[in-house]
Protein backbone atom coordinates (compact mmCIF):
# COMPACT_ATOMS: atom_id res chain seq x y z
CA UNK A 1 0.00 0.00 0.00
CA UNK A 2 1.27 3.02 -1.32
CA UNK A 3 2.23 6.30 1.88
CA UNK A 4 -0.05 8.69 2.63
CA UNK A 5 1.40 12.21 1.50
CA UNK A 6 1.57 14.82 4.08
CA UNK A 7 2.59 18.12 3.94
CA UNK A 8 3.60 20.52 6.68
CA UNK A 9 2.65 23.90 5.91
CA UNK A 10 4.66 25.96 8.72
CA UNK A 11 7.91 24.34 10.18
CA UNK A 12 8.15 25.94 13.55
CA UNK A 13 8.17 24.21 16.83
CA UNK A 14 4.94 21.87 16.42
CA UNK A 15 5.73 21.60 12.49
CA UNK A 16 9.18 20.25 12.71
CA UNK A 17 8.30 17.98 15.36
CA UNK A 18 5.04 16.64 13.55
CA UNK A 19 7.21 16.46 10.26
CA UNK A 20 10.07 14.02 12.07
CA UNK A 21 7.20 11.72 13.90
CA UNK A 22 5.42 11.53 10.36
CA UNK A 23 8.74 10.33 9.00
CA UNK A 24 9.23 7.84 11.70
CA UNK A 25 5.69 5.77 10.69
CA UNK A 26 5.41 3.36 8.17
CA UNK A 27 2.08 4.55 6.75
CA UNK A 28 2.57 8.10 5.99
CA UNK A 29 5.64 10.67 4.65
CA UNK A 30 6.46 13.90 3.95
CA UNK A 31 6.34 15.67 0.84
CA UNK A 32 7.45 18.49 1.82
CA UNK A 33 7.36 21.34 4.63
CA UNK A 34 6.65 25.08 3.83
CA UNK A 35 8.96 27.76 5.50
CA UNK A 36 8.76 31.45 4.96
CA UNK A 37 12.22 32.26 5.55
CA UNK A 38 15.50 30.82 4.94
CA UNK A 39 16.67 30.80 8.82
CA UNK A 40 18.96 27.84 10.40
CA UNK A 41 15.27 25.37 10.64
CA UNK A 42 14.90 25.87 7.10
CA UNK A 43 18.67 24.48 6.52
CA UNK A 44 18.19 21.45 8.78
CA UNK A 45 14.90 20.78 7.14
CA UNK A 46 17.11 21.01 3.69
CA UNK A 47 20.11 18.42 5.28
CA UNK A 48 17.12 16.66 6.76
CA UNK A 49 15.97 15.52 3.46
CA UNK A 50 13.25 16.88 3.19
CA UNK A 51 11.96 19.41 0.25
CA UNK A 52 11.41 23.24 1.16
CA UNK A 53 8.74 24.86 -0.37
CA UNK A 54 7.84 28.91 0.78
CA UNK A 55 5.40 31.47 -0.35
CA UNK A 56 4.89 32.69 -4.08
CA UNK A 57 7.04 35.56 -3.55
CA UNK A 58 9.66 34.23 -1.50
CA UNK A 59 10.99 31.28 -3.86
CA UNK A 60 14.24 33.02 -5.10
CA UNK A 61 14.88 34.63 -1.87
CA UNK A 62 14.97 30.98 -0.55
CA UNK A 63 17.11 29.69 -3.69
CA UNK A 64 19.38 32.06 -3.05
CA UNK A 65 20.24 31.66 0.10
CA UNK A 66 21.24 27.95 -0.65
CA UNK A 67 18.15 25.97 0.05
CA UNK A 68 16.53 25.17 -3.46
CA UNK A 69 13.20 25.98 -3.10
CA UNK A 70 10.95 23.11 -4.29
CA UNK A 71 8.26 25.08 -5.62
CA UNK A 72 5.46 26.85 -3.99
CA UNK A 73 3.32 26.50 -1.13
CA UNK A 74 0.78 25.68 -3.81
CA UNK A 75 2.46 23.51 -5.54
CA UNK A 76 3.15 21.58 -2.10
CA UNK A 77 -0.29 21.51 -1.38
CA UNK A 78 -0.90 20.02 -4.45
CA UNK A 79 0.75 16.93 -4.25
CA UNK A 80 -0.17 16.34 -0.66
CA UNK A 81 -3.06 13.90 0.75
CA UNK A 82 -3.44 16.17 3.89
CA UNK A 83 -1.61 19.52 5.02
CA UNK A 84 -0.93 19.88 8.71
CA UNK A 85 -1.41 23.69 8.91
CA UNK A 86 1.38 24.59 12.03
CA UNK A 87 1.63 28.24 11.18
CA UNK A 88 0.95 30.99 13.66
CA UNK A 89 -2.76 30.43 15.67
CA UNK A 90 -4.78 33.08 13.83
CA UNK A 91 -2.59 32.32 10.15
CA UNK A 92 -4.05 28.91 9.67
CA UNK A 93 -7.54 30.24 9.49
CA UNK A 94 -6.46 32.40 6.37
CA UNK A 95 -5.14 29.24 5.16
CA UNK A 96 -8.86 27.62 4.65
CA UNK A 97 -9.76 28.89 1.07
CA UNK A 98 -6.11 27.35 -0.18
CA UNK A 99 -6.82 24.01 0.89
CA UNK A 100 -10.43 23.75 -0.28
CA UNK A 101 -9.25 25.10 -3.21
CA UNK A 102 -6.57 22.26 -3.73
CA UNK A 103 -9.25 19.47 -2.64
CA UNK A 104 -6.78 18.78 0.24
CA UNK A 105 -7.70 17.47 3.66
CA UNK A 106 -5.66 19.42 6.63
CA UNK A 107 -5.29 19.81 10.54
CA UNK A 108 -5.18 22.66 12.07
CA UNK A 109 -3.46 23.18 15.83
CA UNK A 110 -5.01 24.55 19.01
CA UNK A 111 -4.39 28.29 18.29
CA UNK A 112 -7.61 28.17 15.62
CA UNK A 113 -11.14 28.17 16.65
CA UNK A 114 -12.46 25.29 16.75
CA UNK A 115 -15.64 26.47 14.59
CA UNK A 116 -12.49 26.75 12.00
CA UNK A 117 -12.35 22.78 11.42
CA UNK A 118 -15.89 21.70 13.15
CA UNK A 119 -14.03 18.77 14.78
CA UNK A 120 -11.75 19.35 17.99
CA UNK A 121 -9.35 16.28 18.25
CA UNK A 122 -7.63 14.17 21.17
CA UNK A 123 -6.67 10.38 20.02
CA UNK A 124 -7.74 9.03 23.36
CA UNK A 125 -11.41 10.47 23.60
CA UNK A 126 -12.84 11.11 20.30
CA UNK A 127 -10.44 9.46 17.86
CA UNK A 128 -13.65 7.80 15.82
CA UNK A 129 -15.11 11.15 15.17
CA UNK A 130 -12.46 12.03 12.82
CA UNK A 131 -12.79 9.24 10.76
CA UNK A 132 -12.98 9.78 7.17
CA UNK A 133 -13.08 14.05 7.81
CA UNK A 134 -11.37 16.70 5.31
CA UNK A 135 -10.87 19.45 8.54
CA UNK A 136 -9.74 18.55 11.98
CA UNK A 137 -8.29 20.53 14.62
CA UNK A 138 -5.76 18.88 16.94
CA UNK A 139 -6.55 20.77 20.72
CA UNK A 140 -3.83 22.71 22.71
CA UNK A 141 -1.02 21.47 24.30
CA UNK A 142 -2.96 22.58 27.25
CA UNK A 143 -6.15 21.13 26.37
CA UNK A 144 -4.28 17.68 25.40
CA UNK A 145 -2.73 16.93 28.27
CA UNK A 146 -6.69 17.48 30.03
CA UNK A 147 -8.23 15.51 27.79
CA UNK A 148 -5.98 12.49 28.46
CA UNK A 149 -6.52 12.51 32.03
CA UNK A 150 -10.47 13.80 32.16
CA UNK A 151 -11.43 10.83 29.46
CA UNK A 152 -10.25 7.62 31.05
CA UNK A 153 -11.22 9.05 34.65
CA UNK A 154 -14.86 10.08 32.96
CA UNK A 155 -15.34 6.69 31.66
CA UNK A 156 -14.29 4.38 34.70
CA UNK A 157 -16.14 6.86 37.19
CA UNK A 158 -18.07 9.61 35.46
CA UNK A 159 -16.79 13.20 35.61
CA UNK A 160 -19.13 15.54 37.80
CA UNK A 161 -16.69 18.38 37.45
CA UNK A 162 -13.56 19.39 36.73
CA UNK A 163 -11.48 22.69 38.20
CA UNK A 164 -8.06 23.55 36.97
CA UNK A 165 -5.75 26.13 37.31
CA UNK A 166 -2.85 26.27 34.88
CA UNK A 167 0.64 27.47 35.41
CA UNK A 168 1.48 27.91 31.90
CA UNK A 169 5.29 28.35 30.45
CA UNK A 170 5.71 31.97 29.03
CA UNK A 171 7.21 31.37 26.11
CA UNK A 172 8.72 28.48 24.17
CA UNK A 173 12.94 28.29 24.65
CA UNK A 174 13.62 29.82 21.55
CA UNK A 175 11.21 32.73 21.93
CA UNK A 176 12.86 35.37 22.70
CA UNK A 177 10.57 38.08 22.01
CA UNK A 178 7.71 37.18 24.74
CA UNK A 179 7.30 37.91 28.58
CA UNK A 180 6.83 38.05 31.36
CA UNK A 181 10.10 37.81 32.57
CA UNK A 182 9.44 39.09 35.78
CA UNK A 183 5.85 38.86 36.76
CA UNK A 184 2.86 36.26 36.84
CA UNK A 185 0.30 37.42 34.51
CA UNK A 186 -3.37 36.11 35.06
CA UNK A 187 -4.06 35.27 31.39
CA UNK A 188 -6.40 35.65 30.56
CA UNK A 189 -8.19 38.05 33.53
CA UNK A 190 -11.56 37.18 32.32
CA UNK A 191 -12.91 33.72 33.05
CA UNK A 192 -12.98 30.90 31.70
CA UNK A 193 -9.55 30.40 29.76
CA UNK A 194 -10.04 29.07 27.02
CA UNK A 195 -8.85 25.10 28.44
CA UNK A 196 -12.20 24.28 29.86
CA UNK A 197 -14.38 24.93 26.96
CA UNK A 198 -11.76 23.37 24.47
CA UNK A 199 -12.14 20.11 26.54
CA UNK A 200 -15.88 20.47 25.92
CA UNK A 201 -15.08 20.67 22.20
CA UNK A 202 -13.51 17.45 22.40
CA UNK A 203 -15.77 15.56 25.00
CA UNK A 204 -19.36 17.88 25.33
CA UNK A 205 -20.68 16.73 28.23
CA UNK A 206 -17.61 17.33 30.75
CA UNK A 207 -18.22 20.12 33.46
CA UNK A 208 -15.30 22.12 33.58
CA UNK A 209 -13.84 25.21 34.31
CA UNK A 210 -10.30 26.61 34.05
CA UNK A 211 -8.41 30.04 35.27
CA UNK A 212 -4.54 30.40 33.38
CA UNK A 213 -1.68 32.22 34.59
CA UNK A 214 1.49 32.76 32.16
CA UNK A 215 4.84 32.02 34.58
CA UNK A 216 8.55 33.58 33.88
CA UNK A 217 9.30 29.81 32.54
CA UNK A 218 10.01 28.30 29.61
CA UNK A 219 10.25 24.54 29.81
CA UNK A 220 6.64 23.32 30.85
CA UNK A 221 2.83 23.87 31.73
CA UNK A 222 1.80 22.58 34.99
CA UNK A 223 -1.78 21.93 35.97
CA UNK A 224 -3.40 21.46 39.53
CA UNK A 225 -6.43 19.46 39.01
CA UNK A 226 -9.42 18.77 41.08
CA UNK A 227 -11.96 16.50 39.93
CA UNK A 228 -15.64 15.34 41.83
CA UNK A 229 -16.18 11.92 40.52
CA UNK A 230 -19.63 10.48 40.23
CA UNK A 231 -18.52 7.17 42.23
CA UNK A 232 -16.32 6.65 44.81
CA UNK A 233 -12.52 5.31 44.12
CA UNK A 234 -9.75 5.80 45.91
CA UNK A 235 -6.32 7.67 45.25
CA UNK A 236 -4.72 3.98 44.17
CA UNK A 237 -7.44 3.42 42.13
CA UNK A 238 -6.87 6.70 40.02
CA UNK A 239 -3.26 5.70 40.06
CA UNK A 240 -4.07 2.55 38.27
CA UNK A 241 -6.02 4.08 35.78
CA UNK A 242 -3.11 6.49 35.19
CA UNK A 243 -0.72 3.78 35.00
CA UNK A 244 -2.45 2.11 32.17
CA UNK A 245 -2.88 5.11 29.74
CA UNK A 246 -0.59 5.06 26.61
CA UNK A 247 0.29 8.89 27.05
CA UNK A 248 0.63 9.34 30.87
CA UNK A 249 3.94 9.20 32.48
CA UNK A 250 3.55 8.62 36.34
CA UNK A 251 6.72 10.44 37.64
CA UNK A 252 8.57 10.34 41.33
CA UNK A 253 11.79 8.95 41.69
CA UNK A 254 13.19 12.51 42.69
CA UNK A 255 11.34 13.87 39.91
CA UNK A 256 9.74 17.16 41.68
CA UNK A 257 9.84 20.01 39.14
CA UNK A 258 9.47 20.39 35.39
CA UNK A 259 13.39 21.13 34.88
CA UNK A 260 13.29 17.49 36.46
CA UNK A 261 10.85 16.10 33.85
CA UNK A 262 12.72 17.67 30.94
CA UNK A 263 16.14 16.17 32.22
CA UNK A 264 14.50 12.75 32.09
CA UNK A 265 13.49 13.37 28.76
CA UNK A 266 16.86 14.05 27.87
CA UNK A 267 18.21 11.16 29.37
CA UNK A 268 15.24 8.67 28.17
CA UNK A 269 17.36 9.88 24.45
CA UNK A 270 14.37 11.61 23.38
CA UNK A 271 14.36 13.31 20.30
CA UNK A 272 14.98 17.22 21.13
CA UNK A 273 14.94 15.97 24.84
CA UNK A 274 10.72 15.99 24.26
CA UNK A 275 8.22 14.44 26.66
CA UNK A 276 4.97 13.55 24.63
CA UNK A 277 3.27 12.08 27.54
CA UNK A 278 1.62 13.88 30.25
CA UNK A 279 3.72 13.53 33.69
CA UNK A 280 1.67 12.91 36.59
CA UNK A 281 3.09 12.97 40.05
CA UNK A 282 2.26 10.02 41.25
CA UNK A 283 2.51 11.14 45.25
CA UNK A 284 0.49 13.97 44.11
CA UNK A 285 -2.64 12.23 43.21
CA UNK A 286 -5.25 12.20 46.75
CA UNK A 287 -8.48 12.21 47.66
CA UNK A 288 -9.59 14.80 50.09
CA UNK A 289 -13.37 14.89 51.11
CA UNK A 290 -14.28 12.83 47.98
CA UNK A 291 -13.03 15.08 45.63
CA UNK A 292 -9.45 13.61 43.44
CA UNK A 293 -6.67 15.94 43.40
CA UNK A 294 -3.13 16.10 41.49
CA UNK A 295 -0.33 17.99 39.82
CA UNK A 296 0.49 17.19 36.24
CA UNK A 297 3.31 18.91 33.92
CA UNK A 298 2.89 19.40 30.31
CA UNK A 299 5.52 19.58 27.48
CA UNK A 300 4.08 22.17 24.97
CA UNK A 301 6.58 21.68 22.77
CA UNK A 302 5.74 18.10 22.47
CA UNK A 303 2.59 16.37 23.96
CA UNK A 304 0.09 17.69 20.55
CA UNK A 305 2.62 15.34 18.16
CA UNK A 306 1.81 12.23 18.60
CA UNK A 307 -2.13 13.29 18.16
CA UNK A 308 -1.32 15.01 14.91
CA UNK A 309 -0.45 11.50 13.51
CA UNK A 310 -3.54 9.72 14.87
CA UNK A 311 -5.57 12.41 13.41
CA UNK A 312 -3.89 11.89 9.75
CA UNK A 313 -4.53 8.10 10.42
CA UNK A 314 -8.17 9.06 11.10
CA UNK A 315 -8.89 11.35 8.75
CA UNK A 316 -7.60 8.90 6.02
CA UNK A 317 -9.13 6.37 7.37
CA UNK A 318 -5.63 4.29 7.98
CA UNK A 319 -7.04 2.57 10.87
CA UNK A 320 -10.36 2.18 12.23
CA UNK A 321 -9.53 1.63 15.93
CA UNK A 322 -8.36 4.53 17.77
CA UNK A 323 -6.73 2.20 20.60
CA UNK A 324 -4.84 1.19 17.81
CA UNK A 325 -3.66 4.13 16.07
CA UNK A 326 -2.12 5.38 19.28
CA UNK A 327 -0.30 2.06 20.15
CA UNK A 328 1.09 2.12 16.34
CA UNK A 329 1.87 5.70 16.88
CA UNK A 330 3.55 5.29 20.19
CA UNK A 331 5.80 2.08 19.12
CA UNK A 332 6.98 4.12 16.35
CA UNK A 333 8.25 7.23 18.30
CA UNK A 334 9.56 5.04 20.91
CA UNK A 335 6.85 6.04 23.34
N1 LIG B 1 4.49 26.06 20.75
C1 LIG B 1 3.59 25.50 21.50
O1 LIG B 1 3.77 25.37 22.71
C2 LIG B 1 2.32 24.98 20.92
C3 LIG B 1 1.73 25.55 19.82
N2 LIG B 1 0.53 25.07 19.37
C4 LIG B 1 -0.12 25.67 18.22
O2 LIG B 1 0.56 25.24 17.05
C5 LIG B 1 0.53 26.27 16.06
C6 LIG B 1 1.94 26.61 15.65
O3 LIG B 1 2.63 27.10 16.79
P1 LIG B 1 4.23 27.08 16.88
O4 LIG B 1 4.78 25.89 16.19
O5 LIG B 1 4.55 27.30 18.30
O6 LIG B 1 4.59 28.39 16.06
P2 LIG B 1 6.03 28.83 15.54
O7 LIG B 1 6.00 30.31 15.49
O8 LIG B 1 7.10 28.13 16.28
O9 LIG B 1 6.05 28.25 14.06
C7 LIG B 1 5.22 28.73 13.04
C8 LIG B 1 5.97 28.62 11.72
O10 LIG B 1 5.09 29.00 10.68
C9 LIG B 1 5.80 29.89 9.80
N3 LIG B 1 4.82 30.71 9.10
C10 LIG B 1 4.30 31.89 9.45
N4 LIG B 1 3.41 32.31 8.52
C11 LIG B 1 3.37 31.37 7.57
C12 LIG B 1 2.64 31.22 6.36
N5 LIG B 1 1.77 32.14 5.95
N6 LIG B 1 2.85 30.10 5.60
C13 LIG B 1 3.72 29.15 6.00
N7 LIG B 1 4.43 29.25 7.15
C14 LIG B 1 4.26 30.34 7.93
C15 LIG B 1 6.73 30.66 10.72
O11 LIG B 1 7.80 31.21 10.00
C16 LIG B 1 7.18 29.52 11.65
O12 LIG B 1 8.25 28.79 11.08
C17 LIG B 1 -0.28 27.42 16.69
O13 LIG B 1 -1.64 27.24 16.36
C18 LIG B 1 -0.09 27.18 18.19
O14 LIG B 1 -1.11 27.73 18.96
C19 LIG B 1 -0.06 23.96 19.93
C20 LIG B 1 0.51 23.35 21.00
C21 LIG B 1 1.69 23.84 21.62
O1 LIG C 1 -1.29 25.65 23.03
C1 LIG C 1 -0.58 26.18 23.88
O2 LIG C 1 -1.00 26.68 25.06
P1 LIG C 1 -2.52 26.86 25.49
O3 LIG C 1 -3.10 25.48 25.65
O4 LIG C 1 -2.43 27.55 26.81
O5 LIG C 1 -3.23 27.65 24.43
C2 LIG C 1 0.84 26.42 23.56
O6 LIG C 1 1.64 26.37 24.72
C3 LIG C 1 0.96 27.74 22.83
O7 LIG C 1 0.60 28.74 23.71
P2 LIG C 1 0.94 30.28 23.42
O8 LIG C 1 -0.23 30.79 22.60
O9 LIG C 1 1.01 30.88 24.77
O10 LIG C 1 2.24 30.31 22.66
Amino acid sequence: MSKVKVAINGYGTIGKRVADAVTMQDDMEIIGVAKTRPNYEAFVAHDKGYDVYTLADRVDAMTSAGIPAAGTVEDMISKADVVVDCTPGGVGEKNKALYEKAGVKAIWQGGEDHDLAGCSFNAEANYAEALGKDFVRVVSCNTTGLCRVIYPLDQEYGVKKVRVTLMRRAADPNDIKTGPINAIVPNPIKLPSHHGPDVKSVIPHINITSTAVKLPTTLMHLHTLNIELEKECTADDVKAIFAKQPRVRMVGQGITSTAEVMELGKDLGRPRGDMWENCVWEDSVTMYEGELYFFQAIHQESDVIPENVDAIRAMMELESDGAKSVAKTNKAMGL
